[in-house]
């Protein structure tokens, strides 16, 4: 699992490890979250609650990051069986994007059906402020661009076809859902559309790159979720995609604000609380729609 390439996971490693923790709870998992940077929070919303280290689980890679707690908790959510992992490993860890996007492949083997992909981003867009949360109804893989993508090399047809379409890549039902839940909590204000960008980091945008992302169409710009949207939306699992706008990235040479790290962990904690109740509320409904529609 630790060699540097796409194909470093074999069917057999990720099936190893959804045994392994299958063994070791009774839940199985319809819906998983994954928390972005300083947002574990949404975690502490579950019952039933059943954790593991992710040190503690084979082949499942370990966040090096702070913010980024790395545990997976296994719960309820208003009757509805999830798993959340609570932190994530990115491509400039030195991790292969295999190893960012084993636990995607993990889930749909333990039957998941949807994804909720959170992250903490930049704002491009100039009308968008600090603390406003991204529906993501789409994006742009810059590291793809560049051949950087998880789904180059042998495709494994267990998983998914050769040439996955990624147009509709993130669920136009679970989009509007989360706007619904938004507005009935009383954030209409500030929650937003838009599209997301992933770029590798680990260094934040210089003022060029900003305006050339303003000018590409992103309205935000992060380093993780694309890697996960793209394997989750080949093996067919339903994504839902939540940007919390922890900065503004600069577009003009002539302010003064730099973006860092403590900034982006500080207003994320300051959100977290809101975009628990969020996706708490998100999860019910997703089970009384299933409910209603079968
Ligand atoms: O895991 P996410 O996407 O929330 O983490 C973001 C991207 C970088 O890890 C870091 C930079 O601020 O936050
Ligand atoms: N690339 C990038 N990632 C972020 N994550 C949080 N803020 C930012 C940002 O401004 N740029």
């Amino acid at each position: 699992l630790h060699e540097n390439n796409n194909n470093c996971c074999s069917f057999e490693d990720y099936k190893l490890t959804t045994d392994w923790l299958l063994n070791r709870t009774n839940l199985r998992p319809k819906v998983a979250v994954i928390c972005g940077s300083g947002l574990g929070l949404l975690a502490d919303a579950v019952s039933n609650k059943v954790s593991f280290r992710y040190q503690d689980i084979p082949n499942f890679p370990v966040s090096t990051v702070p913010g980024h707690e790395g545990c997976l908790v296994f719960g309820t959510v208003d009757e509805t069986p999830c798993v959340f992992m609570q932190g994530r490993v990115h491509l400039y860890e030195g991790y292969s994007l295999c190893q960012v996007t084993f636990p995607i492949r993990m889930f749909k083997l333990m039957g998941v059906e949807s994804v909720i992909v959170t992250n903490a981003a930049g704002g491009i867009c100039p009308d968008f402020k600090v603390g406003d949360i991204m529906v993501i109804k789409d994006h742009i893989n810059l590291p793809g661009f560049a051949g950087e993508h998880p789904l180059c090399g042998p495709n494994d047809e267990r998983f998914g076809i050769r040439f996955p379409c990624m147009s509709d890549a993130y669920s136009k039902q679970m989009r509007r859902l989360a706007v619904d839940v938004g507005t009935d909590l009383g954030c209409s204000n500030f929650i937003r559309e838009g599209v997301y960008c992933m770029v590798s980091g680990p260094n934040f945008e210089t003022i060029a790159e900003a305006r050339m992302l303003l000018v590409l169409g992103c309205d935000a710009v992060g380093m993780s979720t694309v890697p996960e949207v793209t394997v989750a939306k080949h093996c067919g699992l339903r994504v839902l995609g939540l940007s919390l706008i922890t900065n503004k990235v600069s577009v003009d040479y002539s302010r003064e604000e730099k973006v860092n790290y403590e900034e982006v962990l500080q207003i994320s904690k300051m959100r977290a609380e809101v975009l628990q109740k969020i996706v708490t509320q998100l999860i019910s409904r997703l089970q009384q729609q299933s409910i209603n529609t079968h």
